[in-house]
């Protein structure tokens, strides 16, 4: 994960100070990217210990199209209950976005995720793989706008191979996320393992192989009261990245559970504290 320590260099070398809507206070940059290849291993932060299980579920809580917080309390998640309502609820957040984006007074609604991967399927070398939660219309009534804005899907055929004989490679699938906005202390670690979770699950069910995860950037920022923690982090070395099975039975993306997920030889340096800014 050098390119995660790099981008907090990157942060406090070139950043700005920013004030900002929680009150807090930044320092901040304007567009980054990284890219990690998914078959290098799976890129969790290793420089801090993370809750991978809160990442696990959070994505597949996206994935059931929900917004209350009742299924994320249930399982021991609360990374979003600052936001919730008295009954839980956040608006039309992420899972109503990509599961059932309102297309208008009494119209269908729009399932992006099960749309993008029929597109995949059948048509992938289409330049219009898109998932977007930014729903223009819905924004006032979200308790947070989306951070993680847009991505996209690509597909990479196979090089050619003459006269080969054996199994034939499989094309590879890459996604890129455009984030709006990043708390890179506490929101990055959780958004990388969580699209790079994502695109492994997709390419599982459209029969290929992960390619990379691209993660470009609007507003990146480190909060002021997290620069202790960030200097803690650049003293430590990192470790050789863990590796992320998924069962291989599931065929469908809507049919994950927690126990299909399991991480392998994820080693770390100890968890370090930090307030979030709400
Ligand atoms: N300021 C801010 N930063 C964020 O990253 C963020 C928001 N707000 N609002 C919405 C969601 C909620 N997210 C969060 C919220 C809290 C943690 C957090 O406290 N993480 C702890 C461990 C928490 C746990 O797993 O139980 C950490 O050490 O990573 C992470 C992501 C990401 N988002
Ligand atoms: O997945 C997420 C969700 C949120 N964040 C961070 C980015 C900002 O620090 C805040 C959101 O505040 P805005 O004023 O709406 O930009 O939450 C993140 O990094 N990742």
């Amino acid at each position: 994960m050098e390119q995660y320590l790099a981008l907090l260099k990157h942060i406090k070398e070139t950043g700005v100070y920013k004030s900002d809507r929680t009150g807090t206070g930044t320092t901040s940059c304007f567009g980054y990217q990284m890219r990690f290849d998914l078959q290098e291993g799976f890129p969790l932060v290793t420089t801090k210990k993370l809750h991978l299980k809160s990442i696990i579920h959070e994505l597949l809580w996206f994935l059931k199209g929900e917004t209350n917080i009742k299924y994320l309390k249930e399982n021991g998640v609360s990374i979003w209950d600052e936001w919730a309502n008295e009954q839980g609820e956040l608006g039309p957040v992420y899972g109503k976005q990509w599961r059932s984006w309102s297309a208008g007074e009494g119209a269908q609604t729009i399932d992006q995720i099960t749309d993008v991967i029929r597109q995949i399927k059948t048509n992938p070398d289409s330049r219009r793989l898109i998932v977007s939660a930014w729903n223009v219309a819905d924004l006032p009534n979200m308790a947070l706008m989306p951070c993680h804005v847009l991505f996209q899907f690509y597909v990479t055929p196979p090089p050619r191979q003459v006269g080969e004989a054996g199994g034939r490679p499989k094309p590879r699938l890459s996604c890129q996320l455009y984030q709006r906005s990043a708390d890179v202390f506490l929101g990055v670690p959780f958004n990388i393992a969580s699209y790079a979770l994502l695109t492994l699950m997709i390419a599982q069910v459209c029969d290929l192989e992960p390619g990379e995860f691209i993660h470009t950037f609007g507003d990146v920022h480190i909060y002021s009261n997290h620069m202790e923690q960030v200097d803690l982090q650049l003293t430590r070395t990192p470790f050789p990245l863990p590796t992320m099975q998924l069962n291989p039975a599931v065929k469908n993306i809507f049919d994950f559970k927690f126990e299909d997920f399991t991480l392998q030889n994820y080693q770390s340096h100890p968890a370090i504290k930090a307030p979030v800014a709400v």
